[in-house]
C-alpha cells in the first residue's frame, strides 16, 4: 500500500498495523526512506526519492515503526514496498542490526559566531525536539575560542526555544539535547586539529557507521582552509560526509568558480550543500505546490495571463553590527542574486519531470540560462541616509562605524529583468530589496492581464490597473497566500469592491511555521539535495549579475539616499513605470 511522504511529524501515522498492537512513535516513517538506516547496509542509489510505501499482513490501522527490524518485529511488512529484495531487507534488519544503526556527527564549524547561535543550534534543537534527528546523533562545535563543552552549552541554551505550540518536557528536552553537545578547539588551517576533533567524533560514535556533516558558519575566506582540513583529517572512513556551505558563495562569477574549483578539490559536488536558506521557508516551498496541484493556477502560469510578476524583500532594520561583511557585498549580492533569484526560478520554471532533485535543479537553471543579464538602465540602487522619527534618530548606513566612510555600496535595489523563453517572453520580473525601510516583509506578487472587453469596466473607473486580479504569496511575515478579486457590494445598486480571498497561515494552521534552517538541516542530513544550490545553477546566476556588479564598481555610481524608515528611493517607482508596473506592496489595499 503506497503511502504519501511527509517530513517527520511524529504526530500522522503511517505504517499498518497488525492487530492487537499499540501505536509506537517513530517519526522517520513518514519521511522518503531515511537513509541513515540504510546506508553502508544495502546499495541504493543516492538521488532516488524513496516513496515509502508500507503493506500489511492484516490491516486494522496505522501506526509508525522505529526501524525496519521494529516493523518486522511487529508484524509491518516494509521491505518489498522499498523495492528491497528480501536478502536486501534482511541485511539490513539482520543480526547485530543495533551496531549496524549508523550514527550522525553534526560539526558546526564557527561554533561561537552569530549566526551559530541565532540559528543552527535552535534549529538543532527543534529538529530534536520533533524527533526528526537520528537515534544516534552528536553535535560538535568547532572555533577557534576557547572554550569548554559546558560552556558551549550555557552559549546554546540561551538561544534555544520552545516551540509555542508544544511545550512539553521542553525543559528535560533541552538538557537532553545540550548533553549531545561538545566542543572542540581548533584552528582552521589544522588538519592536526581536525585529526583531534576525528579522534573525539570516533568516541562518539563507538564503532558505528559514521556519518558526517560539517556546516560552515565561518567566513567565506577560510572555507577552503576548513573544507581541507576537514576532508583529509575527519572525513567519516565508512559512511557519507557532507558539507553545508554557507553564503556568500563569491562575489562575482570569477571568485564563485574559484570557490567551487577549490571545494572540487576535496569534495564531490554531490558532497557540498550550498545552502539558501529562503528556498527552506514554508512558503518558497509551498510556490510549487500552489502552482502545480491546482488547477485554478496552472494554465495561467504564462505571459498569455500574467503581466508581471514582483519579487520583494525589505527590512525595517540597518546592517547593525553586520556592516563589515555588508559593505562588500551590498544588497545585489546578499538579497538579489541568490533569494530573490532562487523564488524566481522556481516560480519560472516548466514542469519538473519528476520532484527528483536533479529533474527540479535541471528546469531552474534552464530559467536562469534563460535570462538576458541585467543592464544599468534595468536598475536602480538606494543607500539609507539617517532619519529622526517620533523623537528618535536612526543612524545612516554610511554612520556604522563598520563601513567606510563615503561608501557607495547599495542597501537597496530594484530591477527588472526577464526571461527570453516562449513561456515569459516580454513579462517583467521586478525585483525590489532593501535595508532600514518602513516595513519587513518578503513577498510574490503576481499581476494579472486586465480582463478583455470588461462588462464592468465602467464600475472600475479609468484606472483599469486597480481591477486585475493579483496574487500574493506573503512569505514573511503572516505568511499568508490570497488573491484579489472583483466582486460586488451587496445591495440593490451595481458598486465594486477588491477583496482578498485569503488563506491566513496562522487563522487556517495552529502548528508554528519551522524555520527555514531546520527544513534545510534535515534534507542535508537525509541526502535531500531539491533545496540545495547545484554548481551549475550558481554560475548561472552570477552570469547574469557580475557584468552589472562591474558596471556600478567601476562607474561609482551613486545610489540614490532615502531616509532610514521609509519606502525607499522614487527611482523604483519610475522604473517599474517604465514597464507599466505599480509595485503592489506600495498600493493602499496591498
Ligand atoms: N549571521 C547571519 O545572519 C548570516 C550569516 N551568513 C553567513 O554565515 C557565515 C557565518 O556568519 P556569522 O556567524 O555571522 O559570522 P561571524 O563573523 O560571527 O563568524 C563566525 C565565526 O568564525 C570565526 N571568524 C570570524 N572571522 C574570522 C576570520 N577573519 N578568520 C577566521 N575566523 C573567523 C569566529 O570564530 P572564532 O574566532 O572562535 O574562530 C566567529 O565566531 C558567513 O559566511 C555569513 O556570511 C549567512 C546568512 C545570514
Ligand atoms: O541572507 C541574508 O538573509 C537575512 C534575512 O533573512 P530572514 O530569514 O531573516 O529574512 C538578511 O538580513 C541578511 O542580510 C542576508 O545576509
Amino acid at each position: 500500500m503506497a503511502l504519501s511522504v511527509a517530513k517527520c511529524p511524529s504526530s500522522s501515522a503511517a505504517a499498518r498495523l497488525a492487530p492487537g498492537h499499540s501505536p509506537l512513535r517513530w517519526s522517520t516513517l513518514l519521511r522518503p526512506f531515511p537513509r541513515h538506516v540504510l546506508a553502508g547496509s544495502v546499495a541504493i542509489p543516492s538521488s532516488k526519492n524513496w516513496n515509502l510505501g508500507v503493506a500489511c499482513k492484516q490491516e486494522v490501522g496505522t501506526v509508525p515503526v522505529s526501524s525496519p527490524k521494529e516493523a518486522a518485529s511487529k508484524n509491518v511488512e516494509i521491505g518489498g514496498s522499498l523495492g528491497l529484495s528480501s536478502e536486501e531487507y534482511r541485511d539490513v534488519i539482520g543480526p547485530n542490526s543495533s551496531e549496524r544503526e549508523p550514527t550522525v556527527s553534526i560539526t558546526v564549524v564557527g561554533a561561537s559566531g552569530d549566526l551559530a547561535k541565532k540559528k543552527i543550534f535552535p534549529a538543532l534543537f527543534a529538529l530534536y525536539y520533533e524527533d526528526c534527528l537520528p537515534k544516534h546523533f552528536t553535535i560538535f562545535g568547532y572555533a577557534r575560542s576557547k572554550m569548554t563543552d559546558a560552556e558551549l552549552r550555557t552559549m546554546v541554551s540561551k538561544t534555544l526555544t520552545c516551540r509555542i505550540d508544544k511545550r512539553e518536557n521542553c525543559n528535560e528536552k533541552m538538557e537532553q539535547f545540550l548533553q549531545r553537545c561538545f566542543y572542540h578547539s581548533g584552528q582552521y588551517e589544522s588538519e592536526e586539529n581536525f585529526a583531534d576533533l576525528d579522534k573525539e567524533l570516533k568516541e562518539h560514535e563507538g564503532g558505528r557507521l559514521s556519518n558526517r556533516l560539517f556546516y560552515l558558519s565561518i567566513p567565506p575566506n577560510i572555507f577552503i582552509d576548513v573544507v581541507k582540513s576537514a576532508s583529509k583529517s575527519a572525513s567519516s572512513k565508512n559512511g557519507w560526509t557532507r558539507v553545508i556551505v554557507e553564503k556568500p558563495f563569491g562575489r562575482d562569477s570569477e571568485s564563485s568558480a574559484a570557490l567551487t574549483r577549490g571545494l572540487k578539490q576535496y569534495l564531490d559536488e554531490d558532497q557540498i550543500f550550498r545552502i539558501d536558506h529562503y528556498l527552506g521557508k514554508e512558503l518558497v516551498e509551498n510556490l510549487s505546490i500552489l502552482r502545480f496541484s491546482n488547477l485554478v493556477f496552472e494554465p495561467l502560469w504564462s505571459r498569455q495571463y500574467i503581466r508581471n510578476v514582483q519579487l520583494i524583500f525589505s527590512e525595517d532594520f540597518g546592517t547593525e553590527g553586520r556592516g563589515g561583511y555588508f559593505d562588500n557585498y551590498g544588497i545585489i549580492r546578499d538579497i538579489m542574486q541568490n533569494h530573490l533569484l532562487q523564488i524566481l526560478a522556481l516560480f519560472a520554471m516548466e514542469t519538473p519531470v519528476s520532484l527528483d532533485a536533479e529533474d527540479i535543479r535541471n528546469e531552474k537553471v534552464k530559467v536562469l540560462r534563460s535570462m538576458k543579464p541585467l543592464q544599468l538602465e534595468n536598475v536602480v540602487i538606494g543607500q539609507y541616509k539617517s532619519h529622526t522619527k517620533g523623537g528618535v534618530a536612526y543612524p545612516g548606513y554610511t554612520d556604522d562605524k563598520t563601513v567606510p566612510k563615503g561608501s557607495l555600496t547599495p542597501t537597496f535595489a530594484a530591477a527588472a529583468l526577464f526571461i527570453d523563453n516562449a513561456r515569459w517572453d516580454g513579462v517583467p520580473f521586478l525585483m525590489k530589496a532593501g535595508k532600514a525601510l518602513e516595513t519587513r516583509r518578503t513577498e510574490i506578487r503576481v499581476q494579472f492581464r486586465h480582463v478583455p472587453g470588461n462588462l464592468y469596466k465602467r464600475s472600475f473607473g479609468t484606472d483599469l490597473d486597480r481591477a486585475t486580479n493579483e496574487l500574493v504569496i506573503r512569505v514573511q511575515p503572516n505568511e499568508a497566500i490570497y488573491l484579489k478579486i472583483n466582486n460586488k457590494i451587496p445591495g440593490l445598486g451595481m458598486r465594486l469592491d477588491r477583496s482578498n480571498l485569503n488563506l491566513l497561515y496562522a487563522s487556517r494552521y495552529s502548528k508554528e511555521i519551522p524555520d527555514a534552517y531546520e527544513r534545510l538541516l534535515l534534507d542535508a542530513i537525509e541526502g535531500e539535495r531539491r533545496l540545495f544550490i547545484r554548481s551549475d545553477e550558481l554560475d548561472a546566476a552570477w552570469e547574469l549579475f557580475t557584468p552589472l556588479l562591474k558596471e556600478l564598481e567601476e562607474k561609482k555610481i551613486a545610489p540614490e539616499l532615502y531616509p532610514y524608515g521609509s519606502c525607499g528611493p522614487a527611482g523604483a517607482h519610475y522604473l517599474a513605470a517604465n514597464y507599466n508596473v505599480r509595485w503592489g506592496d506600495t498600493a493602499s489595499d496591498a
